[in-house]
């Protein structure tokens, strides 16, 4: 029997041990360009490691997921860390779990905010993009270099998510 995974808000405690969360925390802020623009400085950091490693910024244009949804999947990706920050405003479901010797523990889902990205950590577990409700772009920055920067680990029997 599926278990059903409750839906948490974003908050950069609760996410702290898979990464951060990516926003306008005015702790972070410093006014630069004389006084007319806020900087949120140092939110994340972006890693890359590895042979030729870089840390590149891509668009992905996400299709919604249908609910219920069966999170039967995780990756990781053991070269570097990957942030997703949505740009068309809409929230959007951050799906983690805690390393299990190896494997993924039970999945913990966030709902996050249209104005709120995440970065996750290298090697942290997650599920890849869950857009909701429409197609959505999300700035993404992660890992480009030699060799395969994803392992996936597959559930032996899913978890549901009934609604975003
Ligand atoms: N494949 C890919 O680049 N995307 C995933 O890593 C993801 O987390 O969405
Ligand atoms: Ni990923």
């Amino acid at each position: 029997m599926a278990e059903i995974l409750k839906i948490q808000p974003l908050t950069r405690d609760a996410f702290a041990p898979f990464g951060e969360v990516i926003e306008t925390d005015p702790s972070a802020m410093r006014y630069i360009n004389g006084g007319t623009t806020e900087r949120y400085h140092a939110l994340a950091e972006a890693e890359a490691t590895g042979e030729d490693a870089r840390v590149i910024i891509n668009i992905f244009r996400g299709s919604p997921r249908t609910f219920p949804y069966a999170v039967d999947m995780m990756e990781r990706h053991p070269f570097g860390s990957q942030s997703f920050s949505p740009i068309d405003n809409r929230p959007w479901l951050v799906v983690v779990a805690e390393d299990e010797g190896g494997r993924p523990g039970r999945p913990k889902v966030f709902r996050a905010g249209g104005r709120q990205g995440v970065n996750y950590r290298r090697n942290v577990w997650h599920h890849p993009l869950m857009t909701v409700g429409a197609v959505s772009d999300f700035l993404v920055v992660d890992r480009l270099g030699k060799g395969v920067n994803l392992v996936e680990y597959s559930y032996e029997t899913p978890f549901v998510i009934e609604a975003p």
